[in-house]
């Protein structure tokens, strides 16, 4: 949704000669994904997502993601350690951080069950999961 952030990368990109691969669309995460759904050829056929949006929303990212990515397809989720909270007790977190640690937990969950995917969780900066789509 934030242009300013795109345009920052702009350079970069353009530098790489690969501007006429992007295609930037700035709206809310989820109806777009739902967009992508709705033309039966977008499905399976993404090689790679990267998600680092909305906590409480990430859920709903991955029941639509993984019907637009290929069988080996990637996707990457940002901060599922949430600065550390998922492995603190709830009454050690700071405020601030709570909503976002229950999130980050609830999905952590969700993910380890998910037939769907093999995931890997790493613990680089604020920790992303890796989940390649089975
Ligand atoms: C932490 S920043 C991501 C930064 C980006 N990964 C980068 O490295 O520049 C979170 C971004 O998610 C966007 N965002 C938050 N909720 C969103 C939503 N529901 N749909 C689309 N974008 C959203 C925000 O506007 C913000 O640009």
């Amino acid at each position: 949704m934030d242009r300013d952030t795109y345009e920052m990368g702009l350079s970069v990109i353009k530098k790489a000669g690969v501007e006429h691969e992007i295609n930037f669309i700035q709206s809310p995460a989820l109806s777009v994904l739902d967009e992508l759904l709705e033309d039966h050829e977008n499905r399976g056929s993404f090689d790679f997502a990267f998600v680092d949006a909305d906590k409480d929303n990430y859920q709903k990212y991955h029941e639509r993601l993984w019907q637009l990515l290929k069988v080996c397809g990637i996707v990457v989720y940002d901060n599922t350690l949430w600065y550390g909270t998922v492995a603190m007790p709830e009454g050690s977190t700071k405020e601030e951080l709570k909503p976002n640690r229950l999130h980050t937990v609830e999905f952590n969950k969700f993910l380890a069950v998910d037939y769907h995917f093999q995931i890997s969780q790493v613990p680089l900066g604020d920790g992303v999961t890796i989940c390649r789509r089975l």
